[in-house]
């Protein structure tokens, strides 16, 4: 048989299989014999129909590449992939590139085993072990696949914290109530009562405030977060209290108590994982939750895998809540003294404060999470103060939590947030966690109201602040140093970039866990792993950082300041001026602050890495903080060109913006609005 004949006869062999694979379902072994029958060389001399081969003559390339396809269709081989973790998408990339290696004919046992194969003398199967050196080679994550995939086995956290355990039974008390119910209160009586204790809080601004607290109570506290250190002994030495952001959480250090405030954030998206962590893992005796009470039915599920005891404390609102019959109908010349308007996004909240100035004698105050804390403190501050003209305040949802605000009556512009990825309608606990800013306790107003700008939203509100908040279902896990310390052990070669995406990919989280977004996490790993001569566990403090990618300048911060680390060389303030508008000008326009605000941002960032090798300069860079918020409060105090928008031309901008979507009898917890997105965009 000549060697043209050879390759039809394959061919036909082939068509005939598929064809046939319905009618006559030829097995395995039938077409191999095809197989026997017609590959060789192509002299033909051993090819007699029906006769064993016993040649020593290499296969063609056509008649490697059907026995391979019989390797892949062979129920041993499917067996084979499940159990070394190849799926579907790996299994392709790894025949493909297996084929041309067979195709090659470099490999000699490999050749020779083709050789046994087709003439009979094996099965198959025996081509597997080659199949998997190779993909191993090739892809180094199916040599560790089983032991990466048991230690991303993430159901049974409790185990993680040893320490914590050891300690079991812990006491923890969950106060349970809606906002400004005074369960922070009384968790506090016991933290400032306690020989050792711990505060934990979502905000650096409420750290502050219990830190400020317990100093005017004379109890000596020490103050923890990302960017800041306030040791009360001179010498650095810790207190035996302290009060920190909850990501900072001690979980190595004995307390008698612990308190974990805004409990329900454990199911938070971004940081859920921080709550969940110091619930877990703090190693006090009696461990203090705050909290709506939404949470309760799964810390009593955790706290029981802990071997804690669990007992709740509920607590009723101090001051009254309602919601007026009527809104603003559009007309901000309503505003009056204690009120607060809430919006979501910094250019509203600025035409909302130009336009209240404009439009009555008031002079607004402005919070908003973009600006640095120490401003917000201070616009808080201005607010407060009933011997000012800082009557009304125009906010965001940052003074959503825990802050202590004078106001009377909260308005809503809008009920719904761009989180940066999406926008979202507000959800009944976040407009909760925002009404509820209404009519604190002891404050001028003994009763908080609620309403909004516009008409239409009035009954939504309504319905969002009746709806019932869900249970919470889950609690957010995040990947850990050690994690990553792990995948790169087993895989050395693989970026950062690489382990994450793994890590993603792998995890499995028991039904009362969840693995938290990690965008920015990812975002930040893309830049730091074009840097040279940084070790991993840097890039991984870089990610950890409070970096907003979107922001370009933060992003080359980034890159400069990672750059300097894989250098080893140190970053002074200096260099960073160079990096940075210094001298800081005042602002002409909103544009302008809001880099302003990036810079500030960047000064935080030095602070917060604090590799005490590279970020030299603290001191320094916390006096040039202070510099640039002044220069943000006082653009903030000036008087602007007031921009004077009338009832109707602000009800027309409304109308072309985005309404709130559901209808009243459907109001979803989380329900995103993709219609609205698409009109947005
Ligand atoms: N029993 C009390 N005696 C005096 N002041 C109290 C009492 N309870 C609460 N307060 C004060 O009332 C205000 C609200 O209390 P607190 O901050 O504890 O409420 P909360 O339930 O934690 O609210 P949020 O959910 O907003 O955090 C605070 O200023 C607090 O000091
Ligand atoms: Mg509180």
């Amino acid at each position: 048989m000549r060697l043209s004949q050879l390759v039809s006869s394959i061919q036909l062999s082939h068509q005939l299989y598929h064809r046939s694979k319905f009618v006559f379902s030829p097995s395995v072994n039938g077409l191999l014999s095809s197989v026997r029958r017609y590959c060789s060389d192509g002299d033909g001399k051993d090819n007699k129909q029906g006769r064993k081969l016993n040649s020593t003559v290499p296969l063609n390339n056509s008649a490697i590449k059907l026995l391979l396809k019989e390797l892949y269709k062979d129920n041993g081989f499917k067996h084979k992939l499940k159990v070394h973790k190849i799926e579907d998408d790996l299994l392709a990339k790894v025949a493909r590139k297996f084929r041309s290696k067979a195709i090659s004919k470099n490999n000699r046992e490999l050749n020779e085993t083709f050789i046994r194969v087709r003439n009979g003398e094996d099965k198959v199967m025996a081509l597997w072990p080659y199949f998997l050196k190779y993909a191993k080679k090739e892809y180094p994550l199916i040599g560790c696949i089983k032991d990466l995939l048991y230690h991303s086995n993430f159901r049974s956290p409790v185990s993680w914290y040893q320490e914590a355990r050891n300690i079991a039974p812990r006491k923890i008390i969950y106060h349970a109530g809606p906002t400004n119910s005074g369960k922070t209160y009384h968790a506090l009586h016991k933290f400032f009562k306690a020989e050792k204790a711990i505060y934990c809080c979502p905000l650096r601004l409420l750290a502050h405030e219990i830190y400020r607290r317990s100093l005017e109570a004379n109890v000596k506290c020490d103050l923890i977060t990302g960017e800041e250190r306030l040791y009360v002994d001179p010498n650095g030495f810790s207190s035996q209290h302290v009060s920190c952001t909850v990501e900072m959480a001690n979980i190595n250090e004995h307390y008698d108590i612990g308190i974990i405030d805004e409990i329900q954030m454990i199911k938070d998206d971004l940081r859920g994982f921080a709550w969940t962590r110091a619930l877990l893992g703090l190693c006090a005796f009696e461990l203090h939750l705050c909290g709506d009470p939404s949470g309760i039915d799964l810390i009593r599920k955790l706290a029981d895998s802990c071997g804690d005891e669990f007992e709740v404390q509920r607590y009723d609102r101090l001051v009254p809540l309602s919601v007026q019959k009527n809104s603003f109908d559009g007309k901000l010349s309503n505003v009056t003294k204690g009120d607060c308007v809430v919006a979501f996004s910094r250019k509203e909240l600025f035409k909302l404060k130009y336009s209240v100035e404009s439009k009555t004698d008031h002079k607004c105050a402005i919070i908003y999470g973009g600006l640095p804390s120490v401003t917000r403190a201070h616009q808080a501050d201005l607010f407060n103060d009933p011997n000012n003209d800082y009557n009304v305040l125009v906010a965001s949802d940052a003074i959503g939590m825990g802050l202590n605000l004078n106001i009377k009556r909260i308005i809503f512009n809008s009920l719904m947030k761009f989180d940066g990825l999406e926008i979202t309608s507000l959800t009944p606990s976040h407009a909760r966690q925002v009404a509820g800013r209404a009519g604190r306790f002891r404050s001028d107003f003994n009763i908080g109201e609620i309403t909004t700008l516009f008409v239409d939203d009035l009954p939504i509100i309504q319905r969002l602040l009746d709806t019932p908040i869900e249970p919470i279902q889950r609690a957010g896990l995040g990947l850990t140093w050690s994690d990553v310390e792990l995948f790169s052990y087993y895989l050395p070669e693989a970026s950062f970039t690489d382990i994450l995406d793994l890590f993603s990919n792998l995890v499995k989280v028991g039904d009362k866990f969840f693995i938290c977004r990690n965008e920015e996490f990812k975002n930040v790993a893309a830049i730091v792993d074009t840097v040279e001569g940084l070790l991993l566990k840097e890039k991984y403090i870089f990610c950890l950082a409070p970096i907003d990618h979107r922001n370009p300048l933060m992003s080359s911060a980034v890159l400069k300041f990672a750059t300097h680390v894989g250098k080893r060389t140190s970053i002074t303030d200096a260099s960073l001026k160079e990096l940075i508008p210094y001298p800081f000008k005042m602002p002409d326009d909103e544009e302008k602050l809001f880099t302003l605000e990036a810079v500030y941002d960047i000064l935080d960032l030095y602070l917060w890495l604090r590799f005490p090798d590279y970020f030299v300069n603290y001191h320094e860079v916390c006096r040039l903080q202070k510099e640039l918020e002044s220069v943000i409060s006082k653009f903030l105090a000036s008087p602007r060109k007031r921009k004077i928008v009338s009832s109707s031309a602000y009800r027309n901008y409304r109308s072309n913006t985005v309404k709130f979507p559901f209808k009243l009898s459907s109001v979803d917890e989380r329900e995103v609005v993709s219609d609205v997105k698409k009109r947005r965009s």
